[in-house]
């Protein structure tokens, strides 16, 4: 049990009406999830009014309510506390009920659009094999050191995030790599976090279905950079043309990472197979197991990330030659046939792009590349024709397939994506909306030394069709189709 007062320490109050010496035994924002002295928070939701609810919360048991307009009729022995933005009130007593567990360990957030996840999966092994207790909040699992759960999300909500932190404290953990996305900092779920550093990885397209503009989805990931502390760091990739808008106004120590232009931290492909890249970071040469350009920009981002963060030059270079690929993440298998199937979470134009020229720059002219590849229904539609025209531009064979339709039509986003496609490529394509079969019918079309791209659903593990989550693992099933090609 904690006293109310005591939670409310950095929130914005404009009433409260009760009093705020209570006892609250947990705090919820959802009142399907509130029991006896519990803490209702009214958040307005994109879909509905989380104030609807103020009433069936205190009958579930609520003792005190957070909201930003008090209800008409207040009822006794509650406790109604008006803030100005209950997203942001939920962030500083998130922290504060959990006693502020961010300023008890190492937590570096890392976003942009792509590479969030590799960037901090990576950071996280890397800390692990230098013999740390480390932490992990990503689109894939959340690690407590050793200890894994399920993630929902790419950035939980504060509650989860403190409540994952204090865990972490818990269990000593020294240092937390987490992924921002863009809605994580919009819906305030990182306010009240202290950050020992933030990484910027690029922006291109997603997300704007959400956040309207692309001004509008940059400035929202600028305001994490803002809100950095001046005994932070700060690091960017400044081969992006927004990686120095984000240091426009932080008070964070700058630093700044590139292939191309100077930075800081400079890197240079020596070496670019399938068995990995050589690269020249600063003076020294490292070999690793990550393929491809853009994994070049996330391991460069991890060495300075591992500099900053006070470890040795030379353990750094010897762990990066360690590190294994990120589930997902450009994993592949080779068949027997020498048939090479890819699995990768490309899932915006931008990412698509890098991994198919990434292959074509590895791929001899025999080898065809067939890539699979959908986008999900009730994200962004703007990036399904940008995503037909890439995949059909840049490869041999296009199998068009659904990804996660959610509540849409998948023939729709299938037509989405088709307008995208050059009429000289159209050739090229075939569409088939059942994602299982398009993965087979593109393992009957490989031929020895061919290569198989799957794109867009990575490590996920389900496909989303009409709200329900079906097992579907895109890894599991081509490895399964190329087996029985073997027969
Ligand atoms: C669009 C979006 O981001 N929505 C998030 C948001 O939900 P919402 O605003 O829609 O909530 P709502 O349904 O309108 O409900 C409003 C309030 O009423 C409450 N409620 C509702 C019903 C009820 O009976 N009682 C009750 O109290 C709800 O708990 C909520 O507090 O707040 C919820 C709680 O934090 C999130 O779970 C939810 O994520 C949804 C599920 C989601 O799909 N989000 C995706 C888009 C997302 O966040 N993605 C990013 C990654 C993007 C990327 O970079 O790739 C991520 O960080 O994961
Ligand atoms: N630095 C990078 N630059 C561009 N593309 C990248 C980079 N790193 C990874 N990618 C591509 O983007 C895909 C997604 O990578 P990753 O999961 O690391 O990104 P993310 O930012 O975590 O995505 P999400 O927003 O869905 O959480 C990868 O499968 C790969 O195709
Ligand atoms: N974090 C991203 C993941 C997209 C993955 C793709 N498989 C899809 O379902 O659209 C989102 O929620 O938009
Ligand atoms: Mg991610």
């Amino acid at each position: 049990m904690i006293v109310l007062k005591d939670i409310l320490y950095k929130v914005t109050i404009n009433a409260v009406v009760g009093s705020t010496s209570v006892s609250i035994n947990n705090i919820h924002f959802d009142s399907r999830n509130i029991k006896k002295s519990d803490l209702f928070v009214a958040i307005k939701g994109n879909i509905v009014d989380g104030h609807k609810f103020i009433e069936v919360a205190i009958k579930n048991g609520a003792i005190a309510i957070v909201c930003e307009t008090l209800p008409d009729i207040l009822v006794d022995g509650v406790t109604y506390v008006e803030v100005d933005n209950s997203k942001s009130a939920l962030a500083f007593m998130a922290s504060n009920f959990y006693d502020a567990p961010s300023e008890n360990l190492k937590l570096v957030g890392v976003t942009g659009t792509n590479g969030k996840t590799t960037v901090a999966s990576l950071l996280y092994q890397l800390f692990k094999k230098a013999g740390y207790k480390v932490g992990l909040l990503s689109t894939v699992k959340i690690l407590i050191d050793n200890k894994a759960y399920k993630a929902t999300h790419t950035t939980p909500d504060s509650l989860t995030i403190n409540r994952c932190l204090k865990e972490m404290n818990d269990a000593g953990v020294e240092f937390c790599f987490m992924e921002v996305s863009s809605h994580g900092i919009h819906q305030n779920r990182i306010e009240g976090l202290y950050f020992e550093g933030g990484i910027f990885t690029n922006l291109s397209h997603d997300h704007l279905d959400y956040h309207n503009t692309f001004a509008e989805y940059r400035d929202v990931k600028k305001v994490f950079f803002d809100s950095l502390s001046s005994k932070a760091f700060a690091l960017v990739n400044t081969d992006d043309k927004n990686g120095l808008v984000m240091l426009q106004n932080t008070k964070a120590k700058k630093y700044t990472y590139a292939l191309k232009g100077y930075a800081d931290y400079k890197a240079q492909i020596l070496e670019n197979q399938f068995s990995g890249l050589l690269l020249k970071v600063n003076d020294s040469e490292v070999w690793t197991r990550l393929i491809g350009n853009f994994n070049a920009y996330n391991v460069l981002a991890i060495y300075a990330t591992a500099e900053l963060l006070g470890l040795e030059k030379v353990e750094i270079l010897r762990l990066i030659s360690e590190l294994e690929s990120v589930s997902g993440r450009f994993q592949y298998i080779i068949s027997d046939e020498k048939i090479t199937a890819i699995v990768d979470y490309a899932h915006t134009p931008d990412a698509l792009k890098n991994v198919l020229e990434t292959i074509n720059s590895i791929r001899t002219k025999n080898e065809a590349l067939i890539t699979v590849v959908g986008c999900g229904g009730d994200r962004d539609k703007t990036k399904r024709p940008k995503m037909g025209y890439i995949a059909s531009a840049l490869s041999t064979k296009v199998v068009f397939t659904s990804d996660n339709p959610r509540s849409e039509k998948p023939e729709a986003i299938l037509e989405d994506i088709e307008k995208g496609v050059e009429p000289q490529n159209f050739k090229k394509t075939v569409t088939i909306t059942d994602r299982k079969q398009a993965i087979k019918t593109a393992c009957q079309m490989a031929q020895p030394n061919d290569i198989i791209l799957i794109a867009g659903k990575g490590h996920e593990t389900y496909q989303e069709i009409k709200g329900e989550r079906f097992d579907f693992d895109d890894y599991k099933i081509v490895q399964e189709f190329l087996k029985q090609l073997q027969k």
